[in-house]
C-alpha cells in the first residue's frame, strides 16, 4: 500500500443502537505505517467503531475505506488485508502455542512446511519460543495476548485492529505489550488500537483521538493534544469541606471538587506559582493534607475536552 494512501479513511460514519446514537458523524484518516489511538470513556463507542472498520456489524452512514477498499461494498478484501486482536480471542487453549499457529497458516494456504516456518518467525518474534510446545492453556494471561496477536499477524496484515489491547494484563505484561507494538510499527504494519488509558495512547500512538458524544472532540499526535491545556495545575486536598470551602475561597481561580475535597489550581509548575498558592491560603486555620504538582498531560486534555470525571477512566497505574 502507498503511503500516501490512508489505510483507514473514515468520513461522517454514523451508527445508531435502536434511540441511542452511538457514533453521530465520526471523521478520521490513518496514515499507512502508523499509530493510531481511539481514545475515550467506558461507553464511548470505540469498540462499535472497531466492529465497523473490520466488517462485523453494518453502519447506517458514511463513507469507510479500509487497506484501500471501501465498505460496505467490499468486505471480502477488507478482511483479507487486516486483521483483529483483543476482545475476539481465537486462541485454542487445548492446542500448543506452536499447533494454534501452524493451524492458522494452514487455514491462509501458507502449506504445511510454510505455516510450521511462519509459526517459528511468530514464536521468536513474541518470546515465546521456549513455550511453543506447551499448551495454550497454560498460558499466563500476557502470553495469552502474545500468542493472540501473533496469531493474528499469520497472513501478514496490513492493518491490525487492536482492541484494548492492555485492559487486564499486569503493568509488566502491558509494558511487554507496549514493545510488541512498537515492534510491529517497525515492521511497517498500520495500528488501530482502541484504550481507555491515556498514557497508553502517549506511549504508542502516532495521532491519538479522543472520541466523545460519538465524534472526535480532539485528534492530533499527543504533544499537540497537551498543548492545547495551557498548563497544569497543583492539586491540594483538604480533611473536609469546610476546610475545602475555606481555602477555596482564598483562591478564585481553582476547581474545587468536593467529592474527593480536592481543589485544582491552574499552575506552570514553577516554584514562584507554587508560592502564590501556598501564600494565597496561608491561613492556620486551614490545614493542606496532600499536596501535589500535576504539568499538563493527556488527562488534562480529556478533561478539558470531554468534562468527564477521573473514575470515567483510568489513567494512571
Ligand atoms: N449490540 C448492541 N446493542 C445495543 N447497544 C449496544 C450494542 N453494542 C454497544 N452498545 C451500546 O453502545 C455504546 C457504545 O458501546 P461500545 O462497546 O462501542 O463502547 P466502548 O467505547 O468500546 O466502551 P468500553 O470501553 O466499555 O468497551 C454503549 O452505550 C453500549 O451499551
Amino acid at each position: 500500500m502507498s503511503g500516501t494512501i490512508p489505510a483507514i479513511s473514515v468520513r461522517g460514519l454514523r451508527k445508531r443502537y435502536g434511540d441511542q446514537q452511538v457514533l453521530g458523524g465520526l471523521d478520521l484518516s490513518v496514515p499507512a505505517g502508523s499509530v493510531y489511538a481511539l481514545l475515550g470513556a467506558n461507553g464511548a463507542g470505540k469498540t462499535t467503531a472497531v466492529r465497523i472498520l473490520t466488517t462485523l456489524i453494518p453502519f447506517d452512514a458514511g463513507e469507510v475505506t479500509v487497506a484501500g477498499h471501501s465498505l460496505p461494498g467490499d468486505p471480502r478484501n477488507v478482511r483479507r488485508r487486516i486483521s483483529v486482536t483483543g476482545q475476539y480471542a481465537a486462541v485454542d487453549t487445548l492446542l500448543t502455542g506452536s499447533e494454534n499457529l501452524t493451524l492458522l497458516g494452514e487455514l491462509n494456504h501458507l502449506g504445511r512446511k510454510n505455516s510450521r516456518r511462519r509459526a517459528d518467525e511468530l514464536l521468536h518474534q513474541f518470546n515465546l519460543t521456549d513455550f511453543g510446545d506447551k499448551r495454550a492453556g497454560d498460558y499466563s494471561g500476557g502470553m495469552l495476548r502474545r500468542l493472540d496477536i501473533a496469531m493474528s499477524l499469520v497472513a501478514r496484515p496490513d492493518v491490525v485492529f487492536l482492541d484494548e489491547p492492555t485492559t487486564g494484563l499486569d503493568p509488566r505484561s502491558r509494558h511487554e505489550m507496549w514493545s510488541i507494538v512498537r515492534g510491529l510499527t517497525a515492521s511497517g504494519v498500520t495500528i488501530f488500537l482502541t484504550t481507555q488509558y491515556l498514557d497508553e495512547a502517549d506511549e504508542l500512538a502516532d495521532t491519538v483521538g479522543v472520541l466523545s458524544g460519538g465524534r472526535l472532540v480532539a485528534e492530533g499526535t499527543p504533544d499537540e493534544l497537551k498543548r492545547l491545556v495551557p498548563g497544569g495545575h497543583v492539586a491540594l486536598q483538604f480533611e473536609n469541606l469546610a476546610q475545602l470551602d475555606l481555602a477555596a475561597a482564598s483562591l478564585p481561580q481553582a476547581h474545587s471538587n468536593a467529592e474527593i475535597l480536592t481543589l485544582h489550581i491552574p499552575s506552570d509548575g514553577t516554584v514562584p506559582s507554587i508560592k502564590a498558592i501556598l501564600d494565597s491560603i496561608d491561613d492556620p486555620s486551614i490545614t493542606v493534607e496532600k499536596f501535589s504538582v500535576h504539568t499538563p498531560d493527556l488527562d488534562d486534555v480529556f478533561f478539558a475536552l470531554t468534562g468527564s470525571g477521573q473514575p470515567e477512566i483510568a489513567s494512571v497505574r
